[in-house]
């Protein structure tokens, strides 16, 4: 896992919006088949960072390589053709829609990025194409486990379905790095813990890259093979989850303690 050679690099990446400095030379590697986690306070610039990995966001200053090639300035939506994939909280589910058919839409949302490539799925071999599509969707259904919901309307889900629903779409391009905003926000115990399940089997068993911004540090700790802490906006550190939850001024700036020494030499 955390072996490999990067997959993704940012390269003294700075962001500014105006005044506000929601980056400062920003510089890290996500090695391919890990789950990397970014963690820091509210504001620290997480979303931003994350933006700028999908193509939302484009940095001030430094450079996004991913699979050796750079892609600073590439649109988000060739991005997700050349493999980072992403779950989109503004793209809601159709309500009325099967979970099959929203899985299906955001595979041809996100795949006909083109005029082009759009005029050739309805001219040429569009119904060979369906029905690839349709296998391919009905595989990621059965690998995340919700063939129970397939035909069900997504609008009558519960909060934790529709998330797994949202991750299947995501899923259903087969990105080589799939970048993860909070996905246990808003989950209760077993909806994470479900999740967690998730992100995991994704990862250990098609090898997939994760790249993740999660509150809970339960869950960090417990999925992710390297941990990056923002703090206002620059890296405070990086390294393995038990490396960085020791780190003084992790401690400090984002767990809140005033006193940065280990938990066990603190007096009762
Ligand atoms: N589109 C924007 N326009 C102006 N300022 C922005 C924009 N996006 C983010 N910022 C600012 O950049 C800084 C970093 O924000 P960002 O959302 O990346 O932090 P975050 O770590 O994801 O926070 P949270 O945990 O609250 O989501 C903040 O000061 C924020 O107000």
């Amino acid at each position: 896992m955390g072996d490999h050679a990067p997959i993704l690099q940012a390269d003294s990446v700075s962001l500014r919006f105006g005044g506000i400095r929601a980056l400062t030379e920003v510089s890290f590697a996500v090695r391919q088949g890990e789950v990397f986690s970014v963690i820091g306070p509210n504001g620290a610039g997480k979303t931003s960072m994350l933006n700028i990995v999908s193509g939302r966001y484009r940095p001030t200053e430094g450079r996004i390589l991913f699979d050796g090639g750079e892609i600073t300035r590439m649109r988000p939506n060739r991005r997700a053709a050349i493999g980072i994939g992403r779950t989109f909280q503004n793209l809601a589910l159709f309500g009325h829609m099967s979970v099959l058919d929203n899985i299906m839409v955001g595979r041809h949302h996100l795949l006909r990025s083109g005029f082009l490539s759009g005029m050739a799925w309805w001219i040429g071999g569009a119904q060979r194409e369906e029905l690839a599509h349709r296998r391919e969707v009905e595989e990621i259904i059965d690998f995340l486990g919700i063939q129970h919901i397939r035909k069900a309307q997504a609008g009558t889900l519960s909060y934790g379905l529709r998330k797994q629903v949202e991750l299947a779409r995501a899923v259903a391009l087969r990105p080589k790095l799939l970048l993860l905003d909070e996905p246990m926000a808003g989950m209760n115990l077993e909806e994470k813990e479900e999740m967690a399940r998730t992100i995991l089997d994704l990862n250990e068993e098609w090898g997939m890259t994760i790249m993740m911004i999660e509150h809970d540090m339960d869950v960090v700790m417990d999925i992710s093979h390297r941990v990056m802490v923002l703090d206002f906006g620059r890296k405070l550190t990086e390294g393995r989850p038990e490396e960085v939850l020791v780190h003084p001024e992790v401690r400090r700036a984002y767990l809140g303690e005033d006193d940065a020494a280990p938990a066990e030499t603190v007096p009762a």
